[in-house]
C-alpha cells in the first residue's frame, strides 16, 4: 500500500476503515482458500480493529475454533494484514464475549455463521425439536442470474420446488467448480419452505452425510439416523462424488433414497460429473441417480457474466458501469466464483482508494490475475471481442454481408487489428474472409479519422482496447 493510501485509510478511521482493512483481508482469503475452508473458518470471524490499526482482534465462538484458527490461519492472516496495511499489525484471537458483538467492527461479509457454514466435525446432533435445515437463505432463485448456461437446470429446479415429489425425482445437477450447483440447490429448499413452511427440508454436504453414518455406526444410533433422513420432504445433498469408496455410506444412502422416493419426497443431488462418470460408486446407486432428470450447469456465457457482475455489485450497494463489467467478464471466464472474487477485489480496491469504479481501476485491482493470462493479442481475439461488444456473430467478421450494423463493427475490428497486432494489411485482409488490403486500409483510415471527431466512437474503442490489453 502506498503512503497516500495509508493516509486515506487512517483519515477515515471514524468511517469504519477498520472494516475496510479486515474486509480486504477477508476478500483476499476468499481468493486463496478453498471455499469450504473459507466458509467454515474465515467467514464467521468477527474482527475488532484498534483505532490506529495496530491491533486486530478476531473473535471466535469457542476454544476449539480458536486453537484451529490460530494453528492453521493466524500467521497467514497476520502477514496479509501487514501487506494490506503496509505496517506491522498485531493479531490477537479471543473467544467471543457475550457483549462483544454489539461493539465489534463486524465485517459485512462475516455474518453470524449459518448452520450451512459449520464445519462437519463441529456439528452437534440436533436434539428433539431442534431440526436444522442448514439452508443459506441468501441463495435463492432471485439472486441466481439466469443465462443459457443454467437455463435448463434452473427451470427443472424451479419445477421441483413448486411441485416436489412428482416429476424429475431425483434431480441430479452436475457441473464444474463454482458454477452454481450449491446455489441452485439452496434455492430449491428456500422456495419450497417459503411456500410450505412446515416442510421438512435438509441441505447437507455429502461429507457430512458420511460423518453422520460414521457417528451412527460408532454410537449405534441408526434408528435416530433413519428418523432424521427417512422423514424428510426434501433432501438436498451436495457433491455426491464424495461417496466414492465409502461402502457403508453408500448402503445407507441407498436405503434413505428408496425410503424417500417411496413416500414421494424429493431428492436433489449435485456432483462434479454426470452419474455414469462417477467413480467407485455402486452401480445400483448410479442407476438410481440417473433415474429422474440429470442436468448440466455450463460455464456462464459472456452476457451472463456481465449480468452477474452488475447484479452482485448492486447487491453490495455499488453500481458497476456496463463497460467495466464487460472488461471484467471478458477477462475472467472460468466460473462464477472466480468472477465474484474479481468483483470483491475491485470493490475493496475502490473502497480503499476512494475511487470510482472504472476500467482503469479494475485493471489495477486485477493486476495479478490479468498478468498470468496470456496477453498476446491476436486477430481472432479482436474479432471475437468486437463481435461480442456489438452483439453480432463472429462469423460476420469474415462474411460478405454489408449492412451497416455488421460492416461497421468489422471495420472497427480491422482498425484494432492494425493498431494492436504486428500483422500487415494483406494479412489482416486474409483473416477477414480474404478481403483485399485496400479494404483494410480504407477501414483503418475511416475509423481512425472518425475517432478524432466522434466522442462516442472514441469511448467504445477505448473500452475495446482496454479489454483486449487486459
Ligand atoms: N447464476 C448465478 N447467479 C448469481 N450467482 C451465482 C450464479 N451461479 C453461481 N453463483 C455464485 O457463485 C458462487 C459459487 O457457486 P456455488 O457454490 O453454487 O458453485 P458450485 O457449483 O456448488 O461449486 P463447487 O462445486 O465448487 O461447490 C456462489 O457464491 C454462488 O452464489
Amino acid at each position: 500500500m502506498s503512503e497516500g493510501q495509508h493516509n486515506s485509510l487512517a483519515a477515515h478511521a471514524s468511517l469504519g476503515a477498520g472494516d475496510s482493512l479486515w474486509q480486504a483481508c477477508v476478500d483476499q482469503l476468499a481468493q486463496e482458500l478453498p471455499e469450504q475452508q473459507f466458509n467454515t473458518w474465515i467467514k464467521p470471524l468477527v474482527a475488532q480493529v484498534s483505532e490506529d490499526f495496530s491491533r486486530v482482534t478476531l473473535f471466535v465462538a469457542n476454544r476449539f475454533k480458536l486453537d484451529w484458527v490460530r494453528a492453521q490461519y493466524s500467521s497467514r492472516i497476520s502477514s496479509m494484514l501487514e501487506k494490506i496495511y503496509g505496517q506491522s499489525v498485531q493479531l490477537e484471537l479471543a473467544i467471543t464475549p457475550r457483549e462483544a458483538s454489539a461493539k465489534s467492527y463486524s465485517s459485512p461479509s462475516s455474518p453470524v455463521p449459518s448452520a450451512a457454514a459449520e464445519p462437519a466435525e463441529l456439528q452437534e446432533d440436533a436434539g428433539p425439536g431442534t431440526f436444522k435445515n442448514r439452508l443459506n437463505t441468501a441463495l435463492t432463485f432471485d439472486s441466481l442470474v439466469e443465462g443459457t448456461a443454467n437455463r435448463m437446470a434452473r427451470a427443472a429446479a424451479m419445477h421441483v420446488s413448486g411441485t416436489p415429489g412428482q416429476l424429475y425425482n431425483p434431480l441430479f445437477i452436475y457441473g464444474g467448480v463454482g458454477l452454481g450447483k450449491t446455489h441452485l440447490m439452496h434455492a430449491v429448499g428456500n422456495k419450497l419452505l417459503s411456500d410450505r413452511p412446515a416442510a421438512k427440508v435438509l441441505y447437507i454436504h455429502a461429507e457430512q452425510f458420511v460423518s453422520d453414518v460414521v457417528k451412527a455406526y460408532q454410537r449405534k444410533t441408526f434408528d435416530e439416523f433413519k428418523d432424521k433422513y427417512h422423514s424428510l420432504d426434501l433432501l438436498l445433498i451436495d457433491d455426491v462424488q464424495f461417496f466414492a469408496n465409502k461402502d457403508r455410506t453408500q448402503e445407507e444412502f441407498f436405503n434413505a433414497f428408496e425410503a424417500l422416493l417411496a413416500k414421494k419426497s424429493h431428492i436433489v443431488m449435485t456432483s462434479d460429473t454426470y452419474p455414469k462418470g462417477l467413480a467407485d460408486i455402486h452401480e445400483r446407486l448410479i442407476s438410481r441417480f440417473d433415474s429422474g432428470l440429470t442436468v448440466a450447469l455450463e460455464p456462464p456465457e459472456l452476457e451472463m457474466r456481465v449480468a452477474i457482475l452488475i447484479n452482485k455489485s448492486r447487491s453490495e450497494g455499488t453500481e458497476m458501469p456496463e463497460e467495466v463489467a464487460f472488461f471484467v467478464a471478458k477477462n475472467v471466464r472460468s466460473n462464477v466464483r472466480e468472477l465474484e472474487g474479481a468483483l470483491r477485489k475491485i470493490l475493496a480496491y475502490s473502497r480503499f482508494n476512494q475511487k470510482e469504479i472504472s476500467i482503469q481501476l479494475a485493471r489495477e485491482a486485477l493486476r495479478d490475475l490479468l498478468s498470468i493470462q496470456n496477453r498476446q493479442i491476436g486477430v481472432e481475439n479482436i474479432q471475437k471481442t468486437v463481435a461480442d461488444y456489438y452483439k453480432i456473430k463472429v462469423a460476420d467478421m469474415y462474411s460478405k454481408k454489408r449492412p451497416a450494423s455488421i460492416a461497421r463493427p468489422r471495420q472497427i475490428a480491422m482498425y484494432l487489428a492494425k493498431e494492436l497486432t504486428q500483422k500487415s494489411l494483406p494479412e489482416i485482409g486474409e483473416l477477414f474472409g480474404g478481403r483485399d488490403h485496400t479494404t483494410v486500409l480504407h477501414a483503418v483510415r475511416k475509423i481512425s479519422a472518425e475517432r478524432q471527431n466522434v466522442t462516442e466512437l472514441n469511448q467504445q474503442l477505448h473500452v475495446l482496447e482496454q479489454t483486449l490489453k487486459g
